[in-house]
């Protein structure tokens, strides 16, 4: 059929991102009937991907992962971009839009090294370099030690290997998506909040361009569109960064969104649940909800909020 691509789709190139990226050209070509060259993969290397020893709050946040992607796109040099939802800064361009959110995996964390959050040794040295993670943890286990630990998934599952750290914790939407289902335990999600976004892939494409957004359209899944949307939103409000701890438990009842949301101190002392019930576009609702945390927040867990307040 075609020998020209019709759409080139960025993508950074950890296999993680790689496997995205094709179940996205997947659903492309399922959804419009096209060759699987229709759609070309742009492997485009990321700023956080290059920066691997220290931990991604120090060097720039989020932004480090989608920086060279919106260049491209705003260059035109790709039509559309693949990012891992957790990984995308609240606040976007007006240049760039989300054009399709592919139906939400598992939103489950996943641990490594022990059988259960209970089983972990007392003192035991466990790797994350994640701020929720850390305060989820410490917050059940503030005898464990928590170490800083980068890296793809298979680099963190190389760490383990090795000793340097007793227990770590994946995604599970990550380890499937790379075939390693049945690695660890999964966490139950109504005991271990997932964070924001997590398990959601998005497509990007620039808003200018109605094409690409219609092509886009095709693969949009409402119901995780929905929820991710309202999750940033609560994001939004909180005024979070990649150094705010913050959980969020999101399911659908019907026709109603019900959200139940953690934030933290970083050492996991501190912790304030809030939840709301609302309707699926109402992204106020989730702002509002949390407003209402950051009021009954203790200073030690406000102070890694309010950015946007
Ligand atoms: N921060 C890295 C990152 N971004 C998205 C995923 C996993 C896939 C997902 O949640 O969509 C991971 C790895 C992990 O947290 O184990």
């Amino acid at each position: 059929m075609s020998d020209m691509p019709i759409l080139r789709l960025g993508t950074r190139r950890s296999p993680l991102a790689m496997a995205q990226a094709e179940e996205a050209r997947a659903r492309l070509c399922a959804a419009h009937g096209w060759d699987v060259g229709s759609v070309e993969l742009v492997p485009v290397i990321a700023s956080g991907d290059k920066i691997q020893d220290r931990p991604l709050a120090d060097i720039g946040g989020k932004a480090l992962w989608t920086r060279e992607l919106d260049m491209w796109l705003a260059e035109g040099r790709i039509d559309a971009s693949v990012h891992s939802m957790k990984d995308v800064e609240t606040i976007r361009p007006d240049e760039i839009s989300f054009g399709a959110i592919l139906p939400r995996a598992d939103k489950a964390d996943v641990l490594l090294g022990a059988a259960s959050i209970a089983a972990i040794a007392k003192g035991a040295k466990v790797g994350t370099s994640a701020p929720r993670r850390a305060a989820q943890l410490l917050h059940a286990r503030p005898d464990v030690e928590v170490v800083g630990i980068r890296g793809n998934v298979a680099t963190r599952m190389a760490k383990l290997a090795a000793g340097e750290v007793d227990a770590t914790f994946l995604a599970g939407a990550g380890l499937s998506r790379l075939g390693e289902d049945g690695v660890g335990v999964r966490l139950d999600p109504e005991a271990w909040f997932p964070a924001p976004a997590q398990a959601a892939i998005g497509i990007e494409c620039r808003t200018s361009d109605e094409r690409t957004a219609e092509v886009l359209s095709a693969i949009d899944h409402a119901p995780s569109r929905q929820e991710v949307m309202a999750e940033r939103a609560l994001l939004e409000g909180l005024g979070g960064t990649c150094h705010s701890p913050i959980a969020v438990l999101t399911v659908r009842s019907g026709d109603i969104i019900e959200m139940r949301a953690q934030i933290f101190s970083p050492d996991g002392a501190h912790r304030v649940e809030g939840e709301a019930h609302f309707a699926p576009d109402d992204t106020a609702a989730a702002i509002a909800l949390a407003h209402d945390l950051l009021a009954r927040a203790p200073d030690a867990v406000a102070i890694n909020f309010g950015q946007s307040l």
